[in-house]
């Protein structure tokens, strides 16, 4: 099921620092029936967990006979922020229940939610409450779940074995060796978190994974593609592609400047150019100045995340890359 995962930053101003401040924004209970009717049928419909555990052991959710997303959690009076600035939200023994599968499920299996977005989209939306904390650590403890959510039936899918366990331990070193793959291919690595838990094997890898990623692709393909665009290309744009293909494979360098009308295509020549030199096996950084222009391009990525250009660059704005970083060295 396609799904997104949200981390909203708030401004100065308009953060929820408080357990007061959450009860505001966040639930994790069922709503009164009488009072409520309408968001009681959705929550019902959308945000109940399970049931699971002893009442359903082979809920997808149940790893080894424990449920992987805690569940149900425990009953509070009020919402609080423990030291570490985790929260427990409000979860009352107020009597109220939910059926599902002739099982009756309270408060504890509520996943958290918020009231506004509930009734707007009457969709499962998990809200949640971020730890306030800079280390990473911390965030992973408090989060590990979450991030995980689709571990288990991803590698179900993927091994055509609806029936495969594995420990939460599996499922948490997939999880942080997909973050190391992530923050490899952006020239960083968990080894600059000391407290961070690092996946089985870590600091296996050798190699250079920002060009590794790079040269990611079918030779044969490339060639395919550059045939059928070659195909079609007009004489104007056959000019462009051979200065420019031109300067690459005799090294001798260049900047071009490629204008037009929109859709008199410029992009067409990228394409030809990425595809053309990546037959040769040769790498390519197809950048963009705006996420939807840079998704036309193959492999394209914005300019501001491959070079990390700040956002809001000024006079006085600098990259933020150190002379050892893969990034700087490619
Ligand atoms: N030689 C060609 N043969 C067939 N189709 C082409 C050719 N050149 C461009 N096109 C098609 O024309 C459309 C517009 O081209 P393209 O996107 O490259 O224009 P552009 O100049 O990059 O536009 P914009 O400035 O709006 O980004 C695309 O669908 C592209 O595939």
């Amino acid at each position: 099921m396609p799904h997104a995962h949200i981390l909203a930053f708030m401004e100065k101003g308009s953060k929820f620092p408080t357990a007061d401040d959450i009860d505001k924004i966040i639930s994790a209970e069922i709503p009164d029936k009488t009072v409520d009717p309408d968001l009681y049928v959705i929550v019902g419909d959308c945000m109940m967990h399970g049931p699971c555990g002893a009442a359903k052991k082979d809920n997808v959710c149940m790893v080894n006979g424990k449920c992987s997303k805690m569940f149900p959690k425990p009953l509070n009076i009020r919402t609080s922020i423990d030291a570490n600035g985790f929260p427990a939200y409000m979860r009352r023994i107020d009597g109220r229940f939910i059926e599902k599968n002739g099982i009756r499920l309270d408060n504890g299996f509520v996943v958290p939610y918020n009231r506004d977005l509930m009734l707007r989209y009457r969709a499962h939306m998990n809200v949640e409450w971020c730890v306030q904390t800079r280390a990473p650590h911390v965030v992973w403890e408090a989060t590990w779940e979450y991030l995980t959510d689709d571990i288990l039936y991803k590698k179900r899918r993927e091994t055509g074995r609806p029936d495969m366990n594995l420990t939460i331990e599996q499922i948490k070193n997939i999880a942080l060796n997909e973050i190391e793959n992530y923050l490899l291919s952006n020239g960083r690595s968990l080894k600059k978190w000391p407290h961070m838990p690092k996946p089985e094997n870590f600091g296996d890898y050798n190699g250079n994974r920002l060009i590794d990623d790079e040269l990611n692709y079918v030779v044969e393909d490339q060639l395919k593609e550059n045939e059928r665009l070659m195909a079609m290309i007009t004489d104007e744009q056959r000019g462009v592609y051979e200065q420019i293909l031109d300067a690459v494979l005799n090294d001798s360098g260049g900047v071009f400047f490629l204008y037009g009308y929109g859709g008199t295509g410029k992009t067409f020549v990228y394409r030809a150019l990425s595809s053309a030199i990546r037959s040769k096996g040769l790498i390519v950084l197809n950048t963009a100045s705006s996420g939807i222009a840079a998704l036309l391009l193959e492999r394209g990525r914005t300019a501001h995340s491959r070079f990390g250009i700040p956002i809001d660059a000024d006079e006085f704005s600098t990259c933020r890359k150190l002379s050892q970083d893969q990034i700087m060295q490619n």
